[in-house]
């Protein structure tokens, strides 16, 4: 079981020598056995806070614990047995098969030349057959539709066998049905796996309904709760409701209304 923990952190970018704070001050857990969806509008810091949780860039100021370890303190090769991430980049990839760019997932634990063992193998047909790409392992990673591409992605994080996932907008090419699969995979994961999931979308109906926790990032505030608990609160409705958008808060269904 492992549980990230934000002490303090200031997340952003250097722009011209200046800080550019994206958010400051986040104190929060993230925690095991539980899907933790982060939603907010655009341009909030939902991909500046995955990438700093990652260690992709660095935080502004204070500290992110993994299972109380200094993020700071642990090697990339560490850390990739801890963490598995899938961001929104394209993978820079030509002539890779499917079967290949999974089997990626395991480099933490055979070295990126090191060959694969039988298990190795079997956890990239499990992380195949769970994602339903089956049919895609011999396709070149380069040719694939971009919601291909991403349950490839997905899968090649699944075989990784990390304790934390983080990914961002891992629904967003995705067709509905495949959505939901995807969002209701995650969720199992993490409750019968123990794993720490965290992710971002824009997908706000579905992670009302399969979000044990949701991170409500909003321009003055990070709200973190249940769903149904930032359905009581008002907070969901403070997010979705515009003009011509209702959310009812008892059945947490959101109507939109036709305007001719
Ligand atoms: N490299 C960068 N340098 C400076 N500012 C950046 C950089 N990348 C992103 N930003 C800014 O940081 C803010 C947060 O961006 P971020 O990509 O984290 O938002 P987001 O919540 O993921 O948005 P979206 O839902 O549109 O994907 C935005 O104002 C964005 O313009």
């Amino acid at each position: 079981m492992e549980t990230v923990e934000l002490r303090h952190l200031t997340i952003g970018y250097i722009v011209k020598g200046q800080q550019r704070i994206v958010v400051s001050d986040i104190n929060a857990t993230i925690n095991a056995s539980e899907l933790t969806c982060l939603l907010g509008q655009n341009g909030i810091g939902k991909s500046t806070l995955l990438r700093t949780l990652s260690a992709f860039q660095p935080a502004l100021s204070g500290e992110i614990y993994l299972d109380g370890t200094p993020l700071t303190a642990l090697s990339s090769r560490q850390l990739s047995k801890k963490v598995g991430v899938v961001l929104t980049e394209k993978p820079d990839v030509r002539n890779m098969s499917v079967e290949e760019m999974v089997g990626m997932g395991r480099s933490p634990y055979t070295g990126f030349w090191g060959s694969l063992d039988a298990d190795d193998h079997q956890m990239i047909d499990e992380a195949i057959r769970l994602v339903g790409i089956d049919r895609l392992r011999r396709r070149p990673v380069h040719t694939l539709s971009d919601g291909e591409r991403q349950k490839c992605m997905i899968a090649k994080a699944l075989a990784q066998q990390t304790p934390t996932i983080y990914l961002d907008e891992p629904t967003a090419f995705l067709d509905f049905p495949s959505k939901v699969e995807m969002m209701q995979l995650l969720r199992r994961l993490a409750h019968e796996q123990q794993k720490t999931i965290f992710l971002s979308t824009h997908d706000v109906e579905l992670a009302m309904q399969l979000a044990d926790r949701i991170w409500l990032m909003e321009p003055d505030r990070l709200s973190i709760d249940t769903p149904h608990q930032l359905a009581a609160d008002g907070s969901l409705s403070r997010f979705i409701e515009r003009p011509g958008i209702h959310f009812d808060t008892n059945d947490m269904t959101i109507r939109v209304a036709r305007q001719t």
